[in-house]
């Protein structure tokens, strides 16, 4: 085989191990919030789930991200009070018993993890014009967001917590961080050792929202198209055996 052919091929023979731990990863990760334990994170560790990140995809392959790694008790506090004012905010947009339960929601673990990530993107990485984000320019932001998801999984797969708070005015998160103007802080995540895993996402077990069904969210060839009948069943299925912990 050439190098160019191997490199166009790849190693693709992903053995079925792989894809039940690849699926295992994505069914298990949660968004954490409350069950941090304090053991710091070690470097090698970390520095696979950042290399993990850092190999997202990227429009134009333009890799806009950074990871600022916030460690002191001190920024950490000013952040956290930045949530908290978010909070009182945000509890205000819900009236009575909802905003009850809004309030008895645990939504940060800004004090509680050892390590909080914030992932910034760089707008201007390469210069105003950029292949592939010409005529829709938030796709560097949606780039970012693919390396959070990348980072998420492989905290996952290291067996750590991971939890995204956007609880936080972004003037105020972009002033404590020192953040240029063309930079956005697309994410602030809370990443440590946890006791647990919940099974479901908290908000569905704590009554907030539930899962919707997949089948009414996939339809054919525009957005009022038809359904495929057979395509729905096998939906259903893969999803209530997601549920019950036997896709894979
Ligand atoms: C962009 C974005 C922003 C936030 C979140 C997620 C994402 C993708 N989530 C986590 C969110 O509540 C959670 O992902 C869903 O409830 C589903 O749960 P699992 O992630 O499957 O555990 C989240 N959670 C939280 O406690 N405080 C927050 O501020 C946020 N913000």
């Amino acid at each position: 085989m050439t190098e160019q052919a191997a490199a166009i091929q790849g190693d693709d023979a992903l053995t079925e191990a792989d894809r039940q731990g690849l699926y295992r990863v994505l069914l298990s990760r949660r968004d954490v919030r409350g069950q941090f334990m304090p053991d710091p994170v070690p470097d090698d560790v970390l520095a696979r789930i950042l290399t993990a990140a850092h190999y997202a995809p990227s429009v134009g392959f333009m890799q806009p991200w950074n990871f600022i790694l916030v460690r002191s008790p001190e920024v950490r506090g000013r952040v956290k009070a930045a949530f908290q004012q978010a909070n009182d905010e945000a509890a205000a947009m819900f009236d009575g018993e909802r905003q009850a339960v809004y309030r008895s929601l645990k939504l940060e673990g800004i004090m509680d993890a050892p390590l909080n990530i914030c992932v910034t993107c760089d707008r201007d990485r390469v210069g105003p014009v950029v292949l592939g984000r010409t005529h829709i320019p938030t796709m560097d932001l949606y780039s970012t967001v693919c390396a959070v998801e990348n980072l998420w999984l492989a905290a996952r797969a290291e067996g750590l917590g991971l939890g995204w708070v956007s609880i936080i005015s972004e003037p105020a998160l972009k002033e404590i961080l020192g953040l240029p103007e063309r930079v956005v802080p697309v994410a602030y995540l809370c990443l440590g050792k946890v006791s647990h895993f919940y099974a479901k996402p908290e908000l569905a077990a704590k009554g907030w929202r539930r899962r919707l069904d997949l089948t009414d969210l996939v339809c054919l060839d525009g957005w009022d198209g038809p359904k495929d009948g057979a395509l729905a069943r096998e939906l259903a299925r893969a999803q209530d055996a997601a549920e019950d912990g036997t896709l894979i």
